[in-house]
């Protein structure tokens, strides 16, 4: 057996932690021979419940887990954090649009970029999923300047997860036949999720699924609103896809895959994006938490517009989310 993970989920008592706990705790992401400390950070009126949560990994009887300790206390959240997966944040309810939660949310991204940059070990790998994750992912990373940029990462998967699966749907075949579907750029109904290079065991894609009416009126629409029309069905905002899609994003970041998967992550430069901004780009994932952006896989004449908008819509999202958090001098 290994030395214990020690792996922080914030907004522990929400409803994507209650499904992903599971996950982490049976090893699916970090391995059978993994024993795992959970640190778990809600907020203190969140703490009643989170205590149920206990009670229920408790009675779990997880062999990996060696401790599990609840705390509302930031600072002490991250104390030596091998892995933090930040899911605290308000979700969307229905009626509320994206940008109503970009000022309240990158507050608290500040807060905890803070701690991580105080307390957490320097190895530490971040796993950002509040929204607008691309944004908190952004703030958390300026404000934890002692952690190297390659280390923190944001959700994309959720939107590669379901551009896969309709595919898959699609053809009537496994999704797991289904290889090399982008999303570029945010994760809000401007991603552009691309299948230019998308290929399955039997090579590239029908024609059909390649059609620019089918793209710009079908499969487009439906990925970019997919959050939406799970809201207005449950309600809720997603919770078991999205806790599935950050098991495979923290699996193939921490274990690599020959598969090219989709992160944001901070932009290098590549593909034109700014400096600095979290971009979701594709990927290959080397294991133990490193990866590269995909060189050499530029979108077609189609795709353009649809870069150049969420492109610009995460300018925007960095401009409103700084201006508020830090002093005018800087800026
Ligand atoms: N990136 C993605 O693909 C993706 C997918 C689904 C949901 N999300 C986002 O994930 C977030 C969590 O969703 P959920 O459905 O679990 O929401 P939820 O409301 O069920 O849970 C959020 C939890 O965060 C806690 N919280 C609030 N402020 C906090 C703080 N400062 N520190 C620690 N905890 C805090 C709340 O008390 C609550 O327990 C939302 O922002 C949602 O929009 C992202
Ligand atoms: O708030 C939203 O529109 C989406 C919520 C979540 O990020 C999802 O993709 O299901």
């Amino acid at each position: 057996m290994d030395m214990p993970m020690r792996v922080t989920v914030t907004g522990a008592a929400g409803q994507i932690a209650y499904c992903l706990l599971p996950f982490l705790a049976r090893g699916d992401v970090f391995g059978t021979d993994q024993p795992i400390e959970l640190v778990l950070l809600d907020i203190e009126e969140a703490q009643t419940s989170l205590r149920g949560v206990v009670m229920e990994l408790e009675d779990g009887a997880y062999p990996l887990v060696s401790v599990i300790h609840c705390t509302s206390n930031v600072s002490e959240a991250f104390v030596d954090c091998d892995v933090a997966v930040l899911l605290g944040a308000f979700p969307r309810k229905l009626g509320m649009e994206r940008r109503d939660l970009l000022l309240q949310n990158a507050a608290i991204f500040k807060e905890q970029g803070e701690a991580i940059h105080k307390y957490a070990k320097r190895s530490v790998r971040v796993l950002v999923v509040g929204n607008p994750a691309n944004t908190n992912a952004a703030v958390l990373a300026h404000f934890a300047s002692a952690i190297d940029k390659k280390q923190i990462t944001a959700l994309s998967r959720l939107d590669q997860n379901r551009a896969t699966s309709f595919i898959a749907n699609e053809l009537k075949v496994s999704p797991s036949v289904v290889k090399n579907v982008f999303v570029w750029g945010n994760h809000s109904n401007t991603q552009y999720p691309d299948l230019f290079h998308a290929v399955t065991n039997r090579g590239p894609l029908p024609d059909w699924l390649r059609d620019e009416n089918f793209l710009r009126e079908k499969f487009i629409p439906i990925i970019q609103e997919r959050g939406a029309a799970v809201i207005k069905a449950r309600k809720l905002s997603s919770a078991m896809s999205a806790a599935n899609a950050v098991a495979d994003h923290l699996r193939d970041w921490f274990a690599g895959t020959q598969d090219v998967v989709n992160m944001v992550v901070c932009s290098d430069g590549s593909y034109g994006i700014r400096k600095g901004i979290f971009f979701s780009f594709p990927c290959y994932c080397y294991g133990n938490g490193t990866f590269e952006i995909v060189p050499h896989f530029p979108w077609d004449a189609f795709g353009d517009p649809y870069i150049q908008r969420t492109k610009q819509e995460l300018y925007k999202e960095w401009d409103q989310a700084f201006a508020t958090l830090l002093p005018k001098s800087s800026l």
